[in-house]
């Protein structure tokens, strides 16, 4: 049966990107994306901004939604100082399973632990199964609609804290409006945005961040 995409930039990082050295696995896709195959990565421009809000947070515990193939998980990991974990959540085992080897061959598997399953059911058991108390940082990356919803849901499980940050990819494109309405006009989070380029192309996006006030 013919490869998937995803199954075919994984090919290409094991052939062509060095074992352990996260930034070159990061380097590969984005090569692999932006000359053979479009992808959904972050990517290296909006990947700046997510590097650089996860440095300033230097969080000990963050949340991802969206794994996708492992490329944000690989570039936050590369950034937590020792100790810290990014739990991140794929509800499609095939990505799952991608990202699994893509996370192990960058070498940052000791700081990642990637959750398998819809984010209503995963986001509830954060607490008492994978003894969460309240997470530093959550990057949303995962279906657009979601977003909205798995917010209201993350505060609902108590797992928000004064002063946790929310990142959200592709507030332009493709755009999260109920997302933005529910929390620009939310007087629980300090919203701010971050202007960029959407993965690969000329096209307009923006990334959104929200600090939870308590
Ligand atoms: O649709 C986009 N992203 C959707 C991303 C979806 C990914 O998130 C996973 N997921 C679903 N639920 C969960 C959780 F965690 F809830 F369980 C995780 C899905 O299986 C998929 O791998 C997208 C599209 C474009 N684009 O240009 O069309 C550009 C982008 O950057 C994008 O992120
Ligand atoms: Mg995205």
């Amino acid at each position: 049966m013919n490869q998937s995409k995803e199954q075919r930039i994984l090919n290409f990082v094991l052939q062509n990107a060095v074992r352990g050295d996260p930034r070159s696995v990061m380097e590969t896709i984005d090569k692999y994306c932006s000359e053979k195959e479009w992808a959904m990565n972050v990517g290296d421009v909006k990947g700046v901004i997510l590097d650089k809000t996860v440095e300033e947070i230097n969080p000990s515990i963050a949340l991802e939604l969206g794994t996708y193939c492992g490329y944000s998980a690989v570039r936050i990991a590369r950034l937590l100082k020792a100790g810290a974990c990014l739990l991140t959540v794929e509800f499609n085992p095939e990505f799952a399973a991608i990202a699994k080897q893509m996370i192990e061959f960058a070498g940052v598997q000791d700081k990642v632990k990637l959750l398998q399953g819809p984010s209503e059911v995963i986001i509830p058991q954060l607490k008492k199964k994978y003894e969460v108390d309240t997470l530093d940082f959550v990057f949303l990356d995962h279906w657009k609609d979601r977003y909205a919803p798995d917010t209201i849901l993350l505060q609902e499980c108590s797992l928000l804290r004064k002063g946790s940050v929310l990142l959200a990819d592709n507030i332009i494109f493709p755009g999260a409006p109920e997302f933005i309405k529910y929390i620009r006009n939310n007087p629980r989070f300090q919203c701010s945005t971050y202007p960029s380029h959407l993965e690969y192309m000329k096209v307009q996006d923006a990334m959104e961040k929200a600090v939870f006030l308590g």
